[in-house]
């Protein structure tokens, strides 16, 4: 049961780790704000909540995967090696993707609610 709930922290410590250090993490949980205060706002509906939520939790989990895999490259090497790039630059290409795929998410959202 102990290590049921260290498990818990060593997961918050994960979190709190990223935020600290990476700025792409803090802008993901800053626009999840601005969106989540629009969305009460504009007084969406249930299922509209159910995809901005999984939206922004699949965005930030890629983020903390990201970092997860840029780390880990720096511990196996701090020499250039085209392997490290493609692992790190392919990591940074989820982000990018799902990241696009936000916006046009936010876009078919709020843009009618706005207009
Ligand atoms: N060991 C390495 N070998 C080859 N290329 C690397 C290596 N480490 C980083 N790179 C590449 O250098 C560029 C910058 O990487 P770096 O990890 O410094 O910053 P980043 O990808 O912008 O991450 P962050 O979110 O921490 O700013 C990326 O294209 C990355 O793939």
């Amino acid at each position: 049961m102990k290590s049921f709930f260290l498990s818990f922290k060593y997961a918050f410590e994960g979190i709190v780790s990223a935020f600290k250090k990476e700025r792409n993490l803090k802008i993901h949980f800053v626009i999840a704000a601005v969106v989540i205060v629009l969305g009460a706002l504009f007084k969406l509906h249930k299922l509209e909540w159910i995809i901005l939520i999984l939206t922004i939790g699949i965005m930030i989990v890629l983020e903390l995967i990201n970092t997860s895999i840029e780390r880990t490259i720096d511990l196996i090497t701090e020499d250039y090696h085209p392997l490290a790039k493609q692992a790190k630059d392919i990591a940074a290409a989820a982000c990018l993707v799902f990241a696009i795929c936000t916006v046009i998410i936010g876009l078919i959202i709020f843009l009618p609610k706005i207009i």
